[in-house]
């Protein structure tokens, strides 16, 4: 089983127990209330284990490719001048978010995915693991060493071969991509935070969702900075801030956040679900 991530620190109410717990030690509380609170951060992991481990495992390329990117050696390629920044590896959504990407694109079925935020493939490969043989996944790109390192783990694949990585700003690659008519049954947004509002509005513009489609959107709880309101992650989470109050208000989709890891917030045309009508 791949190593698992520390998904906790997403969760604001977490890393607030932390503190009330360093708060406790230092204030010398009473042993019995210092034993309650660590009950209470273990059970929040023992919920998240829960979760995972009821759900479908990985496939060994998705296992194999999740630990080529926690081993990867990030801080060295930053320090060769490959890359502009150390990547944190809590980039990649996992195995319980890639499974339920999985599930939402079959109960879709979808055959042509446009995924914008490639990093090292988990989430692209878990898309063509749930799509047909003659299916595509177009992944968006901006860094050229991890649109590379990406290929080459999805190389080892079965499915890799179903995802064509556009190497560039998505904003280009969406422009391209439209001009050549194309459009996606499924679209998953998980770029730069400070651009969702802006891919949000191109996707339709553009005309980038084929009928019937669904926008995932990755991140809508960021940190839980768009009910904290605690500025934990600045710009970015200010850009899902603005991001999700634009969904709110768009009267022609119907919207679902689901707090799955950081929040996945699911998009749709309102026709599509008022079926009644
Ligand atoms: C959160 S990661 C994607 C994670 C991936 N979907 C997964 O779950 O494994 C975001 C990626 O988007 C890329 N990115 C950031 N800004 C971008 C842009 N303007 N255009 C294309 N890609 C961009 C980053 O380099 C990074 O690899």
């Amino acid at each position: 089983m791949a190593r698992r991530q520390n998904y906790m620190i997403l969760e604001p109410a977490y890393r607030r127990l932390h503190k009330l717990k360093e708060m406790a030690t230092e204030e010398n509380v009473s042993p019995k209330i210092r034993a309650e609170i660590d009950a209470i951060i273990d059970l929040l992991k023992v919920r998240a284990d829960y979760c995972e481990d009821q759900s479908t495992k990985p496939s060994n390329d998705l296992l194999r490719l999740m630990e080529s990117t926690l081993h990867h050696p990030w801080k060295d390629a930053f320090d060769q001048g490959k890359l502009s920044y150390v990547p944190t590896t809590l980039m990649m959504s996992g195995n319980l978010e890639a499974q339920f990407l999985r599930s939402l694109s079959s109960l879709g079925n979808a055959r042509r995915v446009l995924e914008l935020g490639l990093f090292t493939g988990c989430t692209a490969l878990a898309l063509a693991e749930s799509i047909p043989e003659d299916g595509k996944v177009v992944s968006c790109e901006l860094d050229p060493y991890i649109a590379d390192l990406a290929r080459s783990l999805l190389d080892k694949t079965e499915c890799g071969k179903k995802v064509d990585i556009m190497l560039g700003d998505a904003k280009e690659s969406m422009r391209a991509l439209a001009d050549k008519k194309m459009q996606f049954d499924l679209i998953f947004i998980d770029a730069d935070k400070e651009n969702y509002g802006v891919y949000y509005k191109m996707i339709w513009e553009l005309g980038l969702l084929a009928p019937k489609g669904m926008i995932l959107v990755d991140n809508a709880l960021f940190f839980g900075d768009p009910y904290t309101k605690e500025g934990y992650m600045g710009k970015a989470g200010e850009g899902i801030t603005s991001f999700n109050d634009i969904v709110r208000e768009d009267g022609n989709v119907h919207k679902i956040l689901v707090p799955i890891r950081d929040g996945l917030m699911i998009i749709r045309r309102i026709q599509d679900v008022n079926v009644h009508k």
